[in-house]
């Protein structure tokens, strides 16, 4: 049996909704299990059972088959997240075959591991948690892998993203960014109520953080090569799953 990868949601194309490629069409590969537990995860569905009975071990040419089906044609572009997709050696093939028909792929992680294939990714966003999450970022890998990167020389495809709740997250952030001032770096609002279905509500409670991380970020010489930006895709369509 070839290598599989549990895999929850394959969807799009569709935007992709953050950081450095915000705006993309693209597809999504969503990974089940995480390493962490981030206590406002908008997508705690992959790793806190509750989605456990559709999770489907697939392999690289049943990942190809099935964002052929629903994406035809129609998409060069192809995000892999999670739950955390660091934690799959298995994704190797997955990787290899986008390569083989020439896509290019996102991937999404919190820079808890590292695996080989970092280097063959060509949007790579590293998302480090702040203390509103409840994580604890173990500061040692997160620079292994840059270092790692740096080595195959492949560092100019990574990003680092944080996203801020509140004044102790930005500290935090302007550590992050502090510490690797050669990444660029990527502020984004939180959301903090990934369970309404009030779309307008959400969109006016989020778009008003947006302006208040805005403000903070001006205000700060320590942030004058950041980016600041909301997720999109909440904006457009709330806390729907699966867009
Ligand atoms: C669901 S995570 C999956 C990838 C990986 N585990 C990670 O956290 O980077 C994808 C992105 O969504 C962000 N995210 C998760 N919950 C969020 C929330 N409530 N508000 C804003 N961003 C959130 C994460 O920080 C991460 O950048
Ligand atoms: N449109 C869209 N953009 C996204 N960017 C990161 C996402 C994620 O959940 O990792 C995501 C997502 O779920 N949808
Ligand atoms: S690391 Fe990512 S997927 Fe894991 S709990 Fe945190 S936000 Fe959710
Ligand atoms: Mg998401």
């Amino acid at each position: 049996m070839a290598e599989t990868i549990p895999v929850l949601e394959i969807f799009g194309p569709t935007i992709q909704g953050e950081g450095m490629v915000i705006g993309q069409k693209t597809m999504f590969i969503r990974t089940a299990g995480c390493d962490y537990s981030c206590s406002w995860c908008d997508s705690a569905f992959t790793w806190d059972g509750s989605a456990k009975n559709e999770i489907i071990q697939m392999d690289a040419e049943q990942v190809w088959a099935e964002l052929t089906r629903i994406g035809g044609n129609r998409f060069s572009h192809v995000t892999v997240s999670g739950g955390n997709p660091a934690l799959l050696k298995n994704l190797q093939p997955v990787i290899a075959r986008l390569k083989e028909k020439d896509i290019e792929i996102a991937l999404e992680t919190q820079g808890s591991r590292y695996q080989d294939w970092f280097t063959e990714i060509d949007d790579l966003t590293i998302s480090p948690k702040p203390p509103s999450s409840g994580m604890k970022t173990d500061f040692d890998v997160l620079s292994s892998i840059f270092t790692r990167l740096r080595d195959a020389g492949t560092l100019s495809s990574a990003s680092l993203k944080v996203v801020v709740f509140n004044a102790e997250d930005l500290a935090f952030a302007k550590k992050v960014h502090l510490t690797y001032p050669g990444i660029p770096f990527y502020l984004q609002v939180g959301n903090d109520d990934t369970a309404t279905t009030n779309d307008e509500a959400l969109m006016k409670t989020l778009m008003s953080r947006y302006q208040w991380l805005i403000d903070e970020v001006m205000e700060d010489e320590q942030l004058n090569l950041v980016r600041v930006l909301p997720q999109l895709h909440t904006l457009l369509w709330g806390n729907k799953r699966g867009v």
